[in-house]
């Protein structure tokens, strides 16, 4: 029985992460989860897995919680909440990170100095401070286990080794205005972002798709997972989201992970690895429904946002770092009706601009420039 905490609980991938864990009771308990604020997504899973500990974004949450409950947990709030989350249980112990944006980082670090395997859906975690986590994971033995889609299909054509690689070959499906040119995005609405083609997913990450940051994130999290140079990553447009990524070999062999757009089957390879268990319900590939697979060379200029994040991360110590919080704070203004689409792009090129890299950030410092760059960025639009 693998004990598992999860953070992000009422999200998209959390909800995922406890089908998976309902589908299998006798290999899975629960220990602990974090949420935000939506208790009524969090209570009918609270009450069915009855978990020990339980974070919540904030104090009236954790009362009207407390309100609702039939038994008795311990229930903490706030970024303390979250570390108490990663800190719960025992050395070996899974956390399962799919929280949104780099509030996920602190409780990463805190749950490898833990002890814990890391199952990660959080990219911004590794995108803002990748030389940390790897120094940790190498420092705790932990395992760092892919949940994004791309990645999970990475490491299982990987066979947990990326000795003899030549490329690595992310998929990419364009997103909701994959068949727009850039002239054409000027008055596109969140509505019409927020309609992913193939991925049912939380709001940050779909818009992210839209502007192609998603995959930008992607490049810079596979170069943390999987130590392989940014010369060595390459972005592929596949509209169908079929083959989920793939591998090229140094005698030119290339092996893909395919599979229907259903993240249950990351989520639970990550918990389950290097073994597989059933996914009951789940849609199976039928190659001749599909028909054809479509794959086209990327255009960096028409996915500005893709070239920006890959220039961010090859220049490296707090750039990324930089992008993210620019990213993050620009689509949580898009989302709001503030700014426009392509203000997206442009404010996260400016924050790069304006910021002066350093070398290899602390903690502390990573901190400090996520929060003055998401105030500068909420600055541009005023
Ligand atoms: N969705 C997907 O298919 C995929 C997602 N990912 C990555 O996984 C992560 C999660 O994505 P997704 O599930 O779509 O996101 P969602 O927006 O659906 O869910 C986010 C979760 O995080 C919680 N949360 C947000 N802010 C805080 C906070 N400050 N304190 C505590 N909890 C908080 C939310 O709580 P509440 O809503 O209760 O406030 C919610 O449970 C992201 O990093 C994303 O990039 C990667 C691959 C695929
Ligand atoms: C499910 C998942 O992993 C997402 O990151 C998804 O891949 C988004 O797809 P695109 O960014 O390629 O539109
Ligand atoms: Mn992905």
């Amino acid at each position: 029985m693998k004990s598992i905490h999860l953070l992000g609980a009422t999200g998209s991938i959390g909800e995922q992460t406890l089908d998976v864990l309902a589908n299998h009771p006798e290999e899975f308990k629960l220990v602990s989860l974090a949420y935000g604020r939506n208790t009524a997504t969090a209570l009918p899973y609270i009450e069915k897995f009855q978990p020990e500990l339980i974070s919540v974004q904030g104090t009236e949450t954790a009362h009207e919680l407390r309100g609702l409950l039939t038994y008795h947990p311990e229930i903490v709030t706030g970024k303390e909440g979250l570390i108490a989350v990663a800190e719960a249980g025992s050395p070996g112990d899974i956390l399962v990170n799919a929280v949104m944006g780099s509030v996920g980082l602190p409780p990463t670090l805190k749950a490898m100095e833990s002890g814990k395997d890391i199952a990660i859906a959080n990219k911004e975690t590794l995108v803002t401070a990748g030389h940390i986590v790897t120094e940790l994971q190498r420092k705790y033995g932990v395992k760092l286990i892919p949940v994004d889609s791309e990645h999970s299909a990475i490491y299982q054509c990987l066979h947990g080794d990326a000795k003899e690689v030549e490329k690595l070959i992310l998929t990419a499906s364009g997103g909701s205005f994959r068949d727009k040119a850039r002239k054409d995005l000027q008055g596109v609405t969140v509505k019409e972002a927020l309609n992913h083609p193939n991925w049912s997913m939380g709001a940050k990450i779909t818009v992210d798709s839209a502007t192609m940051m998603n995959k930008g994130l992607e490049v810079i999290e596979a170069h943390w997972l999987f130590g392989v140079d940014y010369d060595d990553i390459d972005v592929v447009l596949h509209k169908e989201s079929i083959v989920h990524s793939m591998v090229e070999y140094v005698d030119g062999s290339i092996l893909a992970h395919l599979g229907t757009p259903d993240m249950r089957v990351p989520i639970q390879y990550a918990l389950t690895q290097p073994s597989r268990l059933a996914i009951p319900g789940s849609r199976r590939l039928k190659l001749w429904e599909a028909g054809a697979l479509h794959f086209e060379k990327m255009d960096y200029e028409r996915f500005r946002a893709l070239k920006l994040a890959i220039q961010a991360g090859r220049e490296g110590g707090s750039a990324p770092a930089v992008l993210n919080a620019a990213n993050e704070q620009a689509v949580a203004m898009f989302l709001e009706d503030r700014i426009r689409f392509l203000e997206i792009d442009e404010f996260v090129e400016r924050a790069l601009e304006e910021h002066e890299t350093l070398t290899a950030p602390s903690l502390e410092e990573i901190l400090e420039i996520d929060q003055k760059t998401r105030s500068s960025v909420a600055d541009y639009s005023r």
